[in-house]
């Protein structure tokens, strides 16, 4: 089983406009509300892969049930926590001119002893997962070691546990060893504290990584595809040049993809290529945390890596 863990999750509703401008009335064309939050994301491209997946975390308010009730809907195995606090509402907002922009709103406070009881949960669900993934931004009341608190619980209990978080709590995380990291480039240059703009900057700091004790970090780079650090060697992909309609969870849906290329057995190279298509794939429909397995096998075929190695 592949535990997704959302600390902050989230109603992701996207408004369909024709135009959004600031400083006017803006109306809407479509409105389409769905469970996210990232791990809620990634449990939903691993059910669409299926994939044995439960999604913890953190729910409240009439928003969080609504975000039960949504994720249910979907077939999407979940055990969370309930809290006093409410769920928050993120939303992206998609014109005619596929300008793109996101409000995300800081989500709710958790209390002390919801913090407690809830590594209580993870602690059994961690005990029937071979992979734990820990997504996204921290709500209030957390402190920025919480991911590397939750790292430290799961690994010492058997799975392994993947962060896809960015900022503090993303430099905490990794005193804690995680397995896989998947930063994006803006998050890359956050941990190793400097700009990353050419191919051998961004090798170079995945390889620093890969030192500290991470085995797997992957960097995504959108629409320029992703680079991996793995068992010692690089591995780049690059993507085909595409028409993208909501690249919203391409992230997630990378994660998902490249986890359970590990948990089907398959090699690092073919992970690789089923993350880079799931991401894809994902920014090719309208929603963030879904894609068509037709597309996702066509993506597949057209992509491929490239290897080598480097010595410690
Ligand atoms: N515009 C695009 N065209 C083609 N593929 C894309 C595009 N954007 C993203 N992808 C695919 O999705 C993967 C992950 O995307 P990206 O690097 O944007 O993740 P991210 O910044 O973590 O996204 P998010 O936080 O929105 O989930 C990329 O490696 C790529 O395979
Ligand atoms: O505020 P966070 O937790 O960093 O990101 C939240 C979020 O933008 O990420 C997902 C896309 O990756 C969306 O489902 C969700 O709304």
């Amino acid at each position: 089983m592949i535990t997704t863990v959302t600390l902050n999750a989230a109603i992701d509703r996207t408004y369909y406009m024709d135009r959004f401008s600031i400083n006017k009335v803006n109306r809407t064309k479509r409105i389409i509300s769905e469970p996210g939050g990232k791990g809620i994301n990634v449990s939903k491209i691993l059910k669409i892969l299926n994939i044995n997946t439960v999604s913890t975390g953190f729910l409240g308010g009439l928003n969080g049930q609504l975000i039960k009730r949504l994720a249910d809907e979907k077939g999407i195995h979940s055990d969370f926590a309930m809290i006093e606090g409410e769920s928050r509402i993120c939303l992206n907002i998609i014109d005619e001119y596929t300008n793109q922009t996101e409000i995300l709103e800081l989500g709710p406070t958790i209390l002390e002893r919801e913090w407690i009881g809830f590594k209580r949960k993870l602690l059994e669900l961690a005990n029937k997962s071979t992979y734990v993934i820990l997504s996204g931004s921290l709500p209030k009341g957390l402190l920025t070691t919480a991911y590397q608190e939750l790292i430290e619980l799961v690994q010492q209990n058997g799975p392994r546990a993947i962060v896809d978080t960015s900022g503090q709590p993303l430099k905490e995380a990794l005193k804690a060893k995680p397995f896989m990291i998947k930063p994006n480039i803006d998050e890359l240059s956050e941990i190793t504290n400097r700009p990353l703009q050419t191919d051998d900057e961004i090798m170079n700091a995945l390889i620093e990584l890969s030192h500290t004790g991470v085995s797997v970090v992957a960097v995504s780079r959108g629409s320029d595809g992703a680079m991996a650090a793995y068992d010692n060697c690089i591995y780049t992909i690059s993507i085909p040049k595409l028409s993208v309609v909501n690249p919203v969870g391409s992230g997630d849906a990378f994660v998902a993809g490249l986890v359970s290329g590990f948990y089907d057995g398959e090699s690092f190279e073919k992970s690789l290529i089923r993350a880079s298509a799931a991401g894809t794939a994902n920014a090719l429909q309208e929603k963030a945390g879904d894609l068509s397995l037709e597309d996702l096998n066509s993506l597949e075929k057209q992509m491929s890596v490239n290897q080598f190695s480097f010595t410690k």
